[in-house]
């Protein structure tokens, strides 16, 4: 690669140390998101533990402060054990800002005492939202939102949190800046690795210097390359509002960097020499150049390439970085058909495509903000599920009458699909480890008008399979596992799973499946189903789990799913890059009848 010169010097790039905000993924969050695809009415902001989290760490270095207001001060570098703070400069702060300080003295009195940032009125209020959420994301350990449909409470809260972390407050967003920090937001997350390198090849960092740079520094030069490389932003807007944000939040030498950095991508970018990776060399070496140009795991592009060559990994990782689209079901269970719902997308005026697969399903690529604050889903006319969700269901085949044990049921996008083919005869047992998440599914149940059909067992299915062995006309286990095929939707997952997990995960998915197996009846279909695209959470659980109980043998799904969905084995697999759909699986197998003597 050409020389691109050095950039900025180290002293301003390394601050605070990216420390120890880590913290593991609370299932409040996680329950959050699923809530709102449920259409669960309140959805708090959760940046409020991150920030409460932020506030424990700066008071117990108090006496480091320099005396003032507490939201105006930053730590600006962090050696061990000794954390530094500046205040903001007023003449940083636009018009109407903490700049305008009046009466000096008294003023900052006052807002000391109520803990209020002042308005920085020339700060684009979206890029310091999303610089804000990515911190928390990459520091906190929060989950990337794509959908953000929340409420303007939630909003709120929000920015009240951004006023503190960064010390001074932005103007409210509208709708369009709201959406436009979950885009920005979940596109720095995709395209980190991407973004990291030419940050690393502009500056000539080592991968130390990197992680020895500010949090907040590495996400403004974050989300100014991605506005201006991926979302292809006017430039001008771009370097100005950047290296403001820059200058404010941080200090004026962040805000040079910044700006040389931005200035010399934009110039190699009209010239055509941006740095782009060498793809060349042995297929390690080629994996490793992929998973910067299309910004995956180099490990997951390694698995891709030898299971699906590398024309179609690009095509998979191409799926995996676009915006996602959603899919909604119209729920027969509250005598809601697709007709029903496409009558209501018209008055919404959302641009909507009926699902070539499922004749209740409707696809939408934009308009699911609209669609969240309808009421459509809190009052359980829809419910918002992938088509390769509603194909699982499909090769479960529930029947009216039928008993149906759902292993891994939470938080019950397939259950209250199952049960809304009941048409209220017969049940279904949705059992699940995750008390939280079994109440959503309870709520969900009620909401949707199958409360009646829907009981939940909070258990370990382990322990749960003895106590109810047989009993089953119909068992799913829509197991744990990677998630690998629903990467467009979870921008943040593919950062978040390591190769020892896969291996981890396999183990789990046999022990669980041993299990649900004892659930079935004689002559009784088990399904195993992951939204996973990896043959080794899939096909070869089901050869593992078929070599260790012959009472069991596969059938084939053709007939339940789409002929192009049908694998050569038999069984249902959907991939993005083919289908459209998410990346799923479902083997359908069924217990012998001649093993009733055993059970007897
Ligand atoms: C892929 S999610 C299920 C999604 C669900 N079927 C749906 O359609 O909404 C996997 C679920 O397995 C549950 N789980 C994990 N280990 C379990 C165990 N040992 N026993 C029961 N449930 C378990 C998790 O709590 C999680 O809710």
């Amino acid at each position: 690669m050409a020389s691109l010169g050095t950039l900025g010097s180290m002293a301003h790039l390394v601050g605070a140390s990216g420390s120890s905000l880590t913290r593991s993924v609370s299932t409040s969050e996680a329950s959050q998101h699923e809530r709102k695809l449920l259409g669960m009415q309140r959805i708090t902001c959760s940046s409020r533990n991150y920030g409460r989290e932020r506030e424990q760490r700066q008071s117990g270095n108090s006496s480091e402060r320099p005396q003032g207001n507490a939201r105006d001060v930053r730590r600006i570098k962090q050696a061990p054990g000794a954390t530094k703070w500046t205040r903001i400069e007023d003449r940083e702060l636009g018009e109407g800002g903490a700049g305008r300080r009046g009466n000096g003295g008294d003023e900052r009195r006052d807002a000391r005492r109520a803990f209020i940032p002042r308005t920085a009125t020339n700060i684009s209020s979206h890029r310091a939202v999303a610089v804000v959420r990515l911190m928390r994301i990459e520091e906190g350990g929060a989950f990337v939102d794509v959908l953000s449909g929340e409420g303007d409470s939630s909003w709120a809260d929000e920015m009240a949190y951004v006023g503190r972390t960064l010390g001074f407050r932005v103007p409210e967003l509208d709708l369009r800046g709201r959406r436009l920090v979950t885009d920005v937001v979940a596109g720095v997350v995709r395209w980190k690795r991407y973004l990291d390198f030419l940050i690393f090849s502009f500056f000539k960092l080592d991968v130390r210097d990197y992680d020895r740079m500010e949090p907040l520094l590495r996400q403004i030069l974050r989300v100014g390359l991605y506005e201006l490389i991926k979302l292809e932003m006017p430039p001008h807007a771009v370097l100005n509002e950047t290296v403001q944000l820059a200058k404010v939040a941080l200090r004026a030498g962040a805000g040079n960097l910044v700006n040389g950095l931005l200035r010399a991508v934009v110039s190699h970018q009209d010239a055509g020499t941006l740095p782009v990776p060498v793809l060349e060399g042995d297929q390690r070496s080629r994996a490793r150049a992929l998973a910067t140009i299309h910004s995956h795991p180099v490990w997951m592009v390694r698995m891709w390439l030898t299971q699906f060559g590398e024309e179609e990994t690009v095509r998979l990782m191409e799926c995996n970085n676009q915006r996602p689209t959603f899919s909604l079901r119209a729920n027969s269970a509250r005598g809601v058909s697709r007709q029903d719902l496409i009558a209501e997308l018209d008055k919404l005026e959302v641009s909507h495509m009926e699902s070539p697969y499922l004749p209740d399903f409707v696809r939408l690529s934009i308009g699911m903000q609209d669609v969240l604050r309808s009421g459509l889903l809190q009052n359980g006319s829809i419910a918002v599920q992938d088509e390769s969700a509603g194909l699982v269901v499909s090769v479960v085949d529930a029947q009216p009458g039928d008993t149906i044990i759902d292993c891994c049921a939470a938080p019950g996008g397939k259950a209250l699909n199952l049960a809304s083919r009941l048409n209220g005869q017969g049940k279904i047992v949705a059992v699940d480890v995750n008390e939280g998440r079994l109440r959503i599914l309870t709520e969900a149940a009620e909401q949707q008008g199958v409360g009646d059909v829907v009981s939940s067992c909070h258990y370990d299915l382990r322990d749960y399979a003895a106590k109810a062995a047989g009993t089953a006309d119909r068992v799913l286990l829509d197991a744990p596992c990677s998630g690998l095929g629903v990467l467009s939707k979870r921008a943040d997952l593919r950062w978040r799973r390591s190769p020892e997990e896969m291996t981890q995960l396999a183990e789990l998915q046999d022990s669980l499946l041993d299990a649900a197996a004892l659930l079935v009846k004689p002559g009784g279909v088990l399904v195993y189903s992951t939204c996973s695209i990896e043959a080794n959470e899939n096909s070869e659980r089901v050869a593992a789990f078929l070599s260790r109980n012959r009472e069991f043998t596969a059938e084939n799904v053709e007939g339940f799913v789409p002929p192009s969905m049908v694998s050569a084995e038999g069984f249902f697999v959907s991939f993005p890059h083919r289908h459209g759909i998410d990346g799923a699986f479902a083997a359908r197998m069924r217990r012998s009848c001649e093993d009733a003597v055993q059970i007897q």
